[in-house]
């Protein structure tokens, strides 16, 4: 049923103030910018409601979410589908930007010029200092460049600028005009050449804006199937994103939504500046809406917010506090010194057991994150040990399986299904498991709206795969059971072609496999320690885990309490950019909902002296 547009109201009775429901409903171009917890996620769930109930994205046309994470994109969609329901949330292709080059490419690499066309099977690959510099040093160059040397660095750069350089690559290959072009030239070369053909991601956003470049059809297509645009924490995109955006929607009749907020800018080094937005809006007539409203902290946590923005924007607009009359907890932030790591880890788990095992309203282990700058898995063992002697489960969301980070893999449809079928095979009722099935499966498998899931075998599929779990889990420990053994026939209950339709990844067999294996791997260390089924599902799922991630990871989410470890010039690199550092910074402050904790083990802070700074202007002072 169509609602009309003027009766559309917001989903879960939210409200949304004049230039919030103005973004919502806009037939334009727009550059939404606003500060941290200002809804901006929300906005684009809304706005999603807002296009498909009111058909304003016609039917069968599309909406096209670009967000920066796949966790990020999983939950706009899992959040519209809940609002909309299926049949209409099938018109919102919610993906990263990667996924979106790298879907273009899939399906129409063919039409690329032959000298830059990849293997149909090609590899992603992600190049280390050593493949760069043994590039460079195995590189021999035609005359007149033959005499030119590049080291990895130089390799690595030429590599992206190449990219940046042309936007889109010619139809024949490039004549060089300088050594450093030539060099340019032989890595795409090689790349393409190697069998099978190897590509970065950076290389495959450049392929993807040639495609569309040199196939107007392709193009006209592309602006058809979608109706509307969302880019997601928009100040974030690289140049080789923007120019792919531009070649797909520059001048189309499509409405293109820009969310983001430049002070939450971190990908710096990959190319983000803070002109992004500047240039979206020049380039697409982008009307530019600012939102002033902090929905997501309490009233100290965004004093705190503001006197950052300040310093990091001087021109920042102050924003108000949704929650201003919201009780505030007994202490709201402070600097915790600790002596040294062992003590930190100490506290910091006799802190949190009291806090979640304690008084009259205990908090969540997932009402913690812990986050550092980088390098996750160093903080691991101490904190782990400690946590566990007091009764709690550290969720280190950087740690791999088969090589995949389980902050990654545990936001692939495939890791979803498994642990759904799993808590319906042990009895768990957690979040509607059979309702979650059917929504990654159902689809996949033919369902329909209006039509039952009988109709299809979906339910003889639930079951027979539950009766198989069952089967292959009787009388068994966790410890004892072969899970890469479920995992296959539990697949064969569908049908692996229909699983693999959950995702476009998994259209690469390579990807899809490795992605099963690290579930398969991770859920038989879920099972190792001799626990329930309950208690293997919820380590599985992360419930009432405290986690811990770098900042990058955490973009995009929130929690009650928010502990910032070790803020010292040791948790940096030497040769930090500190004004990149103070966005970071500003990240990781602004994910707090009542409470800010920074720790620091050491007193040298010579380069981190501008994050202190920023802390002391603040009134964050050290308890
Ligand atoms: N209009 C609203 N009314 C009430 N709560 C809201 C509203 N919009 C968002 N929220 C809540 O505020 C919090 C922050 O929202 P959201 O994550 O969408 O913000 P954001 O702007 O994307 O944040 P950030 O950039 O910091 O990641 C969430 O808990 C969300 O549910």
């Amino acid at each position: 049923m169509i609602t009309a547009g003027e009766e559309w109201t917001p989903a879960d009775g939210m409200q949304l103030d004049a230039a919030t429901m103005n973004a919502v409903k806009g037939q334009m171009n727009a550059a939404i910018l606003a500060g941290p917890g200002a809804g901006k996620t929300e906005l684009l769930a809304q706005r999603a409601s807002f296009l498909l109930e009111t058909n304003t994205c016609v039917s069968p046309r599309k909406i096209l979410a670009i967000c920066f994470k796949r966790d990020a994109a999983t939950n706009l969609k899992e959040r519209v589908e809940k609002r909309v329901g299926e049949g209409l949330s099938d018109r919102l292709d919610s993906k990263t930007f990667d996924a979106f080059a790298k879907g273009i490419v899939d399906r129409f690499g063919g039409s690329l010029p032959e000298w830059c066309r990849p293997s149909r099977d090609y590899q992603i690959m992600f190049p280390s200092w050593r493949d760069w510099s043994d590039f460079g040093n195995h590189l021999s160059l035609d005359p007149p460049f033959s005499e030119e040397r590049f080291n990895g660095e130089q390799i690595k750069n030429l590599h992206a600028k190449f990219g940046r350089a042309c936007g889109t690559l010619p139809l024949v290959r490039p004549e060089p005009e300088n050594g450093a072009q030539a060099a340019s030239i032989q890595w795409w070369t090689s790349c393409m050449d190697s069998n099978p053909s190897k590509l970065t991601f950076g290389m495959i956003s450049t392929l993807a804006a040639t495609i569309i470049h040199h196939n107007p059809s392709i193009k006209a297509a592309l602006q058809q199937t979608y109706s509307n645009v969302f880019l997601d924490e928009f100040q974030d995109t690289t140049p080789l994103q923007y120019a792919l955006l531009k070649e797909a929607f520059c001048g189309s009749t499509s409405n293109l939504t820009a969310v983001g907020d430049i002070k939450q800018m971190i990908m710096v080094f990959a190319g983000a500046t803070p002109y992004r937005f500047q240039e979206f809006i020049k380039d697409f007539a982008a009307q530019s809406i600012p939102l002033t409203t902090n929905f997501r902290s309490n009233r100290r946590i965004v004093a705190i917010i503001n006197s950052m923005a300040r310093i990091i924007e001087p021109t920042a607009m102050e924003v108000t506090c949704a929650r201003v009359s919201d009780d505030l907890p007994e202490i709201t932030d402070s600097i915790i010194n600790f002596d040294n790591k062992e003590t930190q880890s100490k506290s910091l788990a006799t802190f949190i057991a009291k806090q979640t095992q304690e008084g009259q309203n205990p908090l969540n282990q997932n009402d913690f994150i812990l986050l550092v700058r980088q390098k996750a898995n160093e903080f691991e063992p101490d904190l782990k040990e400690e946590f566990e002697k007091s009764g709690l489960t550290l969720r280190n969301e950087a740690r791999t399986f088969n090589g995949i980070s389980i902050q990654d893999f545990m936001s692939e449809p495939l890791a979803e299904l498994v642990g759904a079928l799993t808590q319906m095979a042990v009895g768990d009722r957690d979040d509607s498991p059979y309702q979650r099935v059917l929504n990654l499966i159902g689809v996949p498998m033919g369902l329909r709206m209006g039509r039952e899931a009988t109709d299809y075998q979906i339910e003889q599929s639930v079951r027979s795969s539950v009766k198989l779990f069952k089967g292959f889990v009787a009388g068994k420990l966790p410890r004892e059971v072969d899970f890469s053994e479920v995992l296959e026939n539990l697949v064969e209950c569908f049908g692996e072609d229909n699983v693999r339709r959950m995702s476009s990844e998994y259209a690469n067999l390579e990807r899809y496999r490795e992605i099963k294996l690290a579930i398969s791997e991770y859920l038989t260390e879920c099972g190792q320690k001799p626990v329930s089924w309950i208690d293997v599902i919820n380590e599985y799922r992360g419930k009432n885990q405290v986690r811990l991630m770098t900042v990058h990871k955490s973009k995009g989410l929130e929690a009650h309490t928010i502990i910032f470890l070790e803020l010292q010039d040791s948790s940096f690199f030497y040769k930090a950019n500190m004004e990149e550092e103070r966005l970071a910074f500003f990240v990781a402050v602004s994910r707090a909902r009542e409470r800010l904790f920074i720790t620091t083990t050491s007193s040298v802070r010579s380069n981190t002296k501008p994050l202190f700074d920023m802390l002391a202007a603040a009134g964050v002072v050290a308890s």
